[in-house]
């Protein structure tokens, strides 16, 4: 038996899965936490990921690996490879002002859909570019190349500073139509043009470790969970990890001047639309504190409240939000009554306002001509009882939901197969079996949600 691994280090923490490089089936697993902040040295990123590998059995009998990675993060490396300054998250919302500046540059949000398939939002790699060129210059001019959190992983593993399409996506400045970087976004952002990684074809090795395990392009961690769920087009995937994101396999590239869907490439060849908010599962691990009770408790009060919550509507604008670009707001409960005004009633409004932010993505996404025929439901929120059987409330339709795993950890494993094995497609391993959720839809709900959203404060300054 051939085996691969694949990691996700994602915002939270780093995930490790062995699995068998025929079958998918798993043998082993390990994680290790990330520190907290939307700003991180990318040293922990790597001392987390050693003990996750540990964790997980080590790589001694492993034939490739394969790195999922956290979107867009900004990774400043000098001429003699050391890191110039914590790397800027994909959560990070302080290059807001600049992604605006770069906006109207290039002539407005419709230049930048046609250029590089999104309109870049403060998560975007070459908005915090802009950032640093305009707040910290003596750290810009020491940038001699900028490359992405799961690019930087595999150039500690390999020596080699390469990248994959999927995720070079999210930069701002590589485009899934041409399939080419655009150095005159570079340059607009940073004022000169950095060197960046290689980028690779989708199962082109990256290179080897030095004790000889192949390692594979790697992409980003949606790109990752496609592979890992084995998406078709018709499937779209609703994930609730830190990032909510919705999003599905098209066979052609997609350019939103609205900036709602970014028109991202995936880790096969084809494409990735994708709706992105900053607020997903830590509204409900914010809920489960404000309570003073953990998830399952969480999960027993919202489905013991009514659809509707009686009228209790929560905006979930925790970090400021992506979708839509409302970068410094916060959080809102509207319709509070005496008679609404209880723990289950908080807890079912917490549950339905992050799905509703979720539903909006879905249809900003089926307005892109994105088929729906199933909507999977994954991530860490996705363990919760009451957020699975809330969704086909809030979707107005069912939800399939796998087992419980680490679909972006294993999309890297897919990756690290398809590698060995150079074969056109990537290996299609025995998908897990699905769970179908179905309840009444409840348009009340998204309709109160809609007029709630718009009121929120900005953070207190
Ligand atoms: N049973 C649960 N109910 C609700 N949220 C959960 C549950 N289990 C884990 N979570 C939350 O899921 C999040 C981690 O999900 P994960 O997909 O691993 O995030 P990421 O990949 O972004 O690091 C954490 O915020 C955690 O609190
Ligand atoms: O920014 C995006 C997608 O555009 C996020 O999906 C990040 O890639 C973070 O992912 P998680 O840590 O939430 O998995």
């Amino acid at each position: 038996m051939t085996l691969v691994a694949g990691v996700d280090s994602s915002t939270q923490s780093c995930k490790v899965v062995v699995a068998d490089a025929e079958t998918g089936e798993i043998a082993r697993v390990g994680q290790a936490p990330h520190p907290d902040g939307t700003e991180v040295d990318p040293a922990a990123w790597q001392a987390a990921l050693e003990k996750a590998i540990a964790a997980a059995g080590g790589l001694d009998d492993v034939a490739a690996l394969g790195i999922g990675g956290q979107q867009h993060g900004m990774v400043c490396l000098s001429a003699d490879g050391e890191v110039v300054r914590p790397a800027l998250l994909w959560n990070d919302t302080r290059s807001a002002g600049a992604a605006d500046e770069l906006v109207a540059e290039l002539g407005g949000p419709g230049a930048w859909a046609e250029a590089v398939g999104s309109v870049p939002v403060a998560s975007f790699t070459v908005t915090k570019l802009r950032w640093l060129a305009r707040h910290e210059p003596e750290a810009a001019a020491r940038t001699a190349s900028v490359c992405l959190p799961h690019d930087y992983l595999t150039w500690k593993l390999t020596g080699e500073l390469t990248t994959d399409r999927g995720d070079a996506s999210g930069t701002g400045y590589w485009s899934p139509a041409d399939g080419e970087y655009r150095p005159d976004l570079l340059e607009l952002a940073l004022g000169r043009v950095p060197a960046v990684p290689r980028l690779l074809a989708p199962a082109e090795p990256a290179g080897r470790t030095a004790s000889g395990v192949l390692v594979s392009a790697g992409t980003g961690d949606n790109m990752a969970a496609a592979l890992g769920l084995g998406i078709r087009p018709g499937d779209v995937v609703v994930s609730l990890g830190t990032s909510g994101t919705v999003f599905a396999v098209a066979e052609s590239s997609c350019a939103d001047p609205s900036g709602e869907v970014a028109g991202f490439a995936d880790a096969t060849g084809r494409f990735l639309p994708l709706v992105c908010t900053l607020n997903a599962a830590r509204v409900l691990d914010a809920a489960a504190r404000l309570l003073g009770v953990g998830h399952e408790e969480l999960s027993r009060l919202a489905l013991s409240a009514p659809p509707g919550a009686d009228g209790l509507a929560l905006v979930p604008y925790l970090e400021g939000e992506r979708t839509p670009n409302r970068p410094d707001a916060t959080g809102a409960v509207h319709g509070l009554r005496l008679d609404n005004a209880t723990p289950a009633h908080l807890a079912r409004a917490a549950v339905e306002g992050m799905l509703c932010g979720l539903a909006d993505g879905l249809e900003s996404l089926l307005r892109q001509g994105v088929r729906a025929d199933r909507v999977l439901l994954i991530g860490g929120a996705a363990r919760s009882d009451a957020v699975r059987r809330i969704a086909p409330t809030v979707f107005g339709r069912p939800v399939l939901v796998p087992p419980a795993g680490e679909y972006v950890a294993e999309g890297a494993a897919v990756q690290a197969a398809w590698s060995l094995s150079e074969t056109s497609e990537p290996p299609c391993w025995e998908r897990p079996g699905l769970t179908t959720y179905e309840a009444d839809p409840y348009p009340a709900l998204r309709e109160r949600y809609a007029e709630a959203r718009d009121h929120v404060l900005n953070r207190w300054v």
